[in-house]
């Protein structure tokens, strides 16, 4: 077993006891609630006349059915169902005294990307929420988990969960990310590498030289995608990025309140000489950007690859997995994924919706256009990050090249609003799932990618390399420059 590591420390200080049957009962200092997974949790407890053990230590938001034209966002909202579940999270927030971050607030958003800027989510912490990629918050060193509904049940009842300890896999990435490779292409590179299930009965520890320089953006991406690799949590133990991050964000303490909260960070992260299962080593040097060609995100190629086939897997499971990939996506072994046609391009998410993300794909799309025919959406993580970016006027590059700029929520990740694939459309996607029929179409086709690749794609109708854009970007404002000395 793991000795030293932060997962240890963190698990440590939360356990209450070991239960009966072996697993430990931890506590939870952070849950999360979303309107998709609680409504039945509070259910239970209302049955049980159970009061909410923790209010203080429990935030909700509204993601998933959040309709992202602001029209639509009148109550009550045109789809019952969803109407139905967000007037349930209204009602179960308000009789429990939790905090609610609606539509009203200005901070609603997708729960991992509100959680992370309010500083909310801090080192060292247990964060749970009834969601798969609660792994996100691990970016700053805490050890964040999906629950389900009857363990939401439980943090609300007791502020407690019971829980099996993991394994604990350090990997190291090193080398350094070249132009237009981000952290998403990192993880989809460990996703490649390691598989969709090989983290399972681990939490993945990302460290070394290119987890280092990401910045906390960067970082949240790289955690958000930990369950996509199978693995129960991913973290990265806090440090200098981490601290400055958290810095006078809304629920983050200042003055000396802040120092001896950072005392705390510093020491419970891992040790120079923690003990893990298991280490394995990531090569991130040269690295080109990685796009799907399947319908798993472990179905993955660096873009100047050719898809794979089947035959080269060694298991069977794998190889079976690549033919049906294959047929869904109409494509070939030895096809290249450039040029690949695309319908609509979706920038968004709790991976890669954050202002970082827009950033970077709207350098791309400067003096550009989106094709013709393509559909492109632009879906803040957070109406922070919106308006973040509509102040610096990053917006405004999306209007201007085709794209619908949209208010915050999941949109077209999971299609529980009105965002949706239809037919057969082929997305380029900043998401982080690209299973059959995951946008809300069972026949649609989704190309995981960055959100430069994204934007690449909706300007060439097709995936392209998005550094040829970037390219283009430098050259041409090297060229203005001049015109001006001259
Ligand atoms: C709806 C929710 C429970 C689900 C999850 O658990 O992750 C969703 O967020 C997803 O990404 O598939
Ligand atoms: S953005 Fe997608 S992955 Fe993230 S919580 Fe929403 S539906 Fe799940």
């Amino acid at each position: 077993m793991s000795e030293g590591t932060l997962y240890d420390k963190v698990w440590e200080k939360h356990k209450v006891t070991e239960l009966p049957n072996g697993q430990d009962q931890l506590f939870v200092g952070l849950h999360l609630v979303h309107e998709v997974t609680s409504p039945q949790a509070f259910g239970m407890l209302e049955e049980r006349e159970l009061d909410v053990a923790f209010p203080g230590r429990t935030y909700a938001t509204t993601d998933h059915i959040a309709p992202t034209e602001a029209e639509k966002r009148e109550r009550p909202l045109a789809d019952g169902e969803a109407e139905e579940m967000l007037s349930a999270l209204e009602r179960n927030t308000a009789d429990n005294g939790i905090t609610f971050f609606g539509f009203e607030s200005g901070k609603q958003g997708i729960t991992h990307v509100v959680a992370p800027e309010l500083g909310l989510s801090q080192p060292g912490m247990t964060v749970a929420c009834g969601d798969s990629h609660t792994a996100t918050h691990g970016a700053f060193g805490s050890i964040g988990v999906g629950i389900g509904t009857s363990q939401i049940r439980d943090v609300l009842a007791t502020g407690c969960i019971a829980a099996d300890k993991q394994h604990v896999r350090r990997i190291d990435v090193e080398g350094s990310l070249g132009e237009g490779v981000y952290a998403k292409d990192i993880i989809l590179k460990i996703i490649q590498e390691l598989g969709v299930d090989g983290g399972v009965g681990h939490v993945y520890e990302y460290g070394g030289s290119a987890i280092e320089s990401l910045d906390m953006e960067g970082r949240l991406a790289v955690c958000n995608m930990s369950i996509e690799g199978g693995a129960r949590a991913g973290y990265i133990n806090p440090d200098e990025t981490t601290y400055e991050y958290l810095r006078g964000r809304e629920y983050v303490p200042e003055g000396d309140a802040f120092e001896e909260r950072k005392a705390y960070w510093e020491s419970i992260a891992s040790d120079e000489d923690a003990e893990y299962d298991d280490v394995v080593t990531v090569d991130a040097d040269g690295i080109d950007p990685l796009v799907t060609w399947g319908i798993n995100p472990g179905q993955v190629i660096e873009i100047g690859e050719s898809i794979p086939a089947p035959e080269s897997f060694d298991s069977r499971t794998d190889r079976e997995a690549a033919e049906k990939a294959l047929e869904h996506m109409e494509l070939e072994p030895g096809q290249s994924m450039l040029g690949y046609d695309v319908d609509v391009a979706f920038l968004g998410t709790c991976t890669n919706g954050r202002v970082s993300d827009f950033e970077e794909a709207a350098r791309v799309l400067e003096g550009n256009t989106v094709a013709e025919d393509v559909r492109a959406l632009a879906v803040p993580g957070s109406e922070t990050v919106r308006e973040e970016c509509e102040r610096r006027g990053i917006d405004q590059t999306f209007i201007e090249a085709g794209f619908q700029w949209r208010r915050a929520g999941c949109s077209m990740c999971l299609a529980m609003n009105d965002d949706a694939l239809e037919g057969d459309e082929v997305c380029a996607s900043s998401s982080n799932r690209n299973f059959v029929g995951r946008q809300g179409s069972k026949d649609g086709r989704t190309v995981l990618m960055s959100p430069a690749m994204v934007a690449a794609a909706a300007v060439e109708g097709a995936v392209a390399d998005a550094r040829e854009h970037l390219d283009d970007d430098r050259s041409g404002t090297a060229g203005g420059v001049e015109e001006v000395a001259d």
